[in-house]
């Protein structure tokens, strides 16, 4: 299966870096990415063909993976109306509806929007897809292909909640890594040197993480069992209460998907 990614950015290094180590050919995976140094970067890391424009090699694919900013998604797209027939393109831009993709692209829809996230750079993602309905059996599978070798996948049946995978585990792993941060200042300012504070606060987040991942019960139950009548958790978690994290991190979540929709609104009345 070929696969070609236009834009070369963050996203698309996570995606090709899960992907090799997961039994795809370097030589069947190529990028275009106006930006001469990232094409450098790409080229030289993963030694996939990486080129500053697009040409008849690149959209000579299975999948075509679009990898760019949202508000970069239109001109990108510009350059391939009328030149694609046979891929299914996959979007993994925030926001942005089939309707408009397809309409930038001069009526294509063998369209799938996808929703992964940075952990794919380890294996350990996890993606929302979307089908338009026009995308048969085949289509789906090839681009859940793509996603499956990153991490784990969800196929969502309405677009419209793909708002909402974007702001719970597309934007997740950043709500994840300020809470890291926050427990290694607090840890430093209770004394420990840099390095101490950074490895208690990881690997607490991520001994946590498997546990939730590999227990039957739910959070809130080992939750509890940390949870010490009189003890320090107690003391810890009613703290939190009185300032409002829990609340705060549901309208944090709330506010992501806003944006995601507000995004797509704003960006598909051109
Ligand atoms: N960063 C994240 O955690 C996630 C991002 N996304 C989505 O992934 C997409 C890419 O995000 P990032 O990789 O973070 O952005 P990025 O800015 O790191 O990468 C975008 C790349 O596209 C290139 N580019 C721009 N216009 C181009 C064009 N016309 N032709 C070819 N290349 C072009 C840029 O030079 C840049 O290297 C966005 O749409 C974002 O919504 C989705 C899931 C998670
Ligand atoms: O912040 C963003 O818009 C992108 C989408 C999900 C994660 N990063």
């Amino acid at each position: 299966m070929r696969i070609s990614f236009l834009g070369g950015g963050n996203m698309a290094t996570a995606l090709i870096g899960g992907m090799l180590e997961r039994g795809f050919g370097a030589s069947d995976i190529q990028v275009v990415d106006l930006q001469a140094d990232s094409c450098a970067r790409l080229a030289s890391r993963f030694g996939v063909r990486a080129v500053g424009a697009v040409d008849d090699a690149l959209l000579d694919c299975d999948v075509l993976v679009l990898a760019v900013k949202p508000q970069q998604m239109q001109v990108a797209l510009a350059s391939l109306a009328g030149r694609i027939a046979r891929p299914v393109v996959v979007s993994i831009a925030a926001g942005l509806r089939v309707a408009d993709l397809s309409r930038w692209m001069g009526g294509y829809r063998r369209l799938v929007r996808a929703m992964p996230n940075t952990p794919a750079l380890i294996g350990a993602g996890v993606t929302g897809l979307y089908a338009d309905p026009s995308v048969d059996a085949a289509g789906r599978a090839a681009a859940e292909r793509v996603l499956a070798a990153v991490g784990s996948t969800v196929w969502i049946g309405e677009e419209a909640q793909m708002d909402a995978v974007t702001a719970v585990s597309g934007s997740g792993p950043a709500y994840v890594f300020h809470f890291i941060e926050a427990l290694e200042a607090a840890g430093a300012s209770l004394g420990f040197d840099a390095a101490t504070a950074r490895r208690l606060a990881i690997d607490t987040v991520l001994g946590a993480a498997k546990l939730a991942a590999d227990s039957d019960e739910g959070p809130g139950v080992l939750r509890e069992r940390v949870t010490s009548k009189g003890g320090t958790t107690e003391a810890a978690l009613a703290s939190m209460a009185a300032s409002g994290v829990f609340d705060a991190i549901v309208r944090a979540v709330h506010a992501a998907e806003v944006r995601g929709r507000e995004l797509g609104e704003q960006l598909g009345k051109d």
